[in-house]
């Protein structure tokens, strides 16, 4: 079934055209990744799901409804978390003030606390740290945690292993095939072996516009696709 659609979507930024018309299908469940080269539309496309830039014309409809030109925090409450590239955590908070600060009605649900510590033990035994004071990891994982703190439909993801050593990478493509059983996740990821890892489904965007959609397995499996459309050889 499709959880997300996006019909379209022509994004500008300022005088810039970023995206084409991107039209893409996200179904439910599951990791789904979008590949492409740097400056490709990536983030954009994610900004444009999240209601950040508003596509003109073009549509993004989620779970059935149109939400083109919803308010961010509307968009939000209908169920889709958004991990931005910077990770958007506060640096001058707690690890529990980060986290209650993401909650709906600022307290903690117990039992989903609880899954983040299963998922994410450092954020247990940094909790009362300042975020400016973790590693860039754990920093990562606190991003992550404060998508997952309510129930939310939908996460977006951008670049979530830049920068960190292969052993959190692995861990965390550990949290996130335990997160995609009862989420799907949207993935920007340039790290193609860790997409590769946790991908059912990807598409590549190019120049604003969806060059290729299809499963990972498939994409995996064809080395000249992927020169093509990432300059990468396996
Ligand atoms: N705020 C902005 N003002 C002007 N141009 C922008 C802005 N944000 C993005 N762009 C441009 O839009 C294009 C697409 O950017 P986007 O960040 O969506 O690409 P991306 O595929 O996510 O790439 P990257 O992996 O480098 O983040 C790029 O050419 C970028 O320079």
């Amino acid at each position: 079934m499709t959880l997300l659609s996006l019909n379209n979507m022509k994004t500008d930024i300022g005088q810039y055209a970023v995206l084409h018309g991107v039209t893409l299908d996200i179904p439910e469940g599951g990791v789904f990744v979008l590949l492409g080269r740097n400056g490709a539309g990536k983030t954009t496309t994610l900004r444009s799901i999240m209601g950040l830039w508003t596509p003109t014309p073009g549509s993004v409809t989620f779970r059935g409804a149109d939400i083109t030109g919803l308010h961010t925090a509307d968009i939000a409450r209908k169920g889709i978390a958004y991990v931005p590239e910077n990770m958007g955590i506060f640096g001058g908070l707690t690890v529990e003030e980060n986290l209650i600060l993401a909650t709906d009605k600022g307290r903690f649900d117990q039992a989903r606390l609880k899954r983040i510590y299963e998922l994410f033990p450092a954020l247990e035994q940094f909790w009362t740290k300042q975020a400016w004071s973790l590693s860039g990891g754990q920093k990562q994982m606190l991003a992550v945690a404060r998508a997952i703190i309510e129930p939310r439909a939908l996460i977006l993801i951008d670049e979530p292993t830049k920068g960190l050593a292969p052993s959190i990478v692995a861990a965390m493509a550990e949290a996130f095939r335990e997160i995609s059983q009862n989420a799907t996740i949207l993935l920007v990821e340039q790290n193609f072996h860790f997409a590769k890892s946790i991908g059912r489904d990807m598409a590549v965007i190019d120049d604003g516009l969806v060059a290729h959609a299809g499963t990972m397995a498939d994409f995996a499996a064809d080395t000249e696709l992927q020169e093509r459309l990432l300059s990468l050889s396996a």
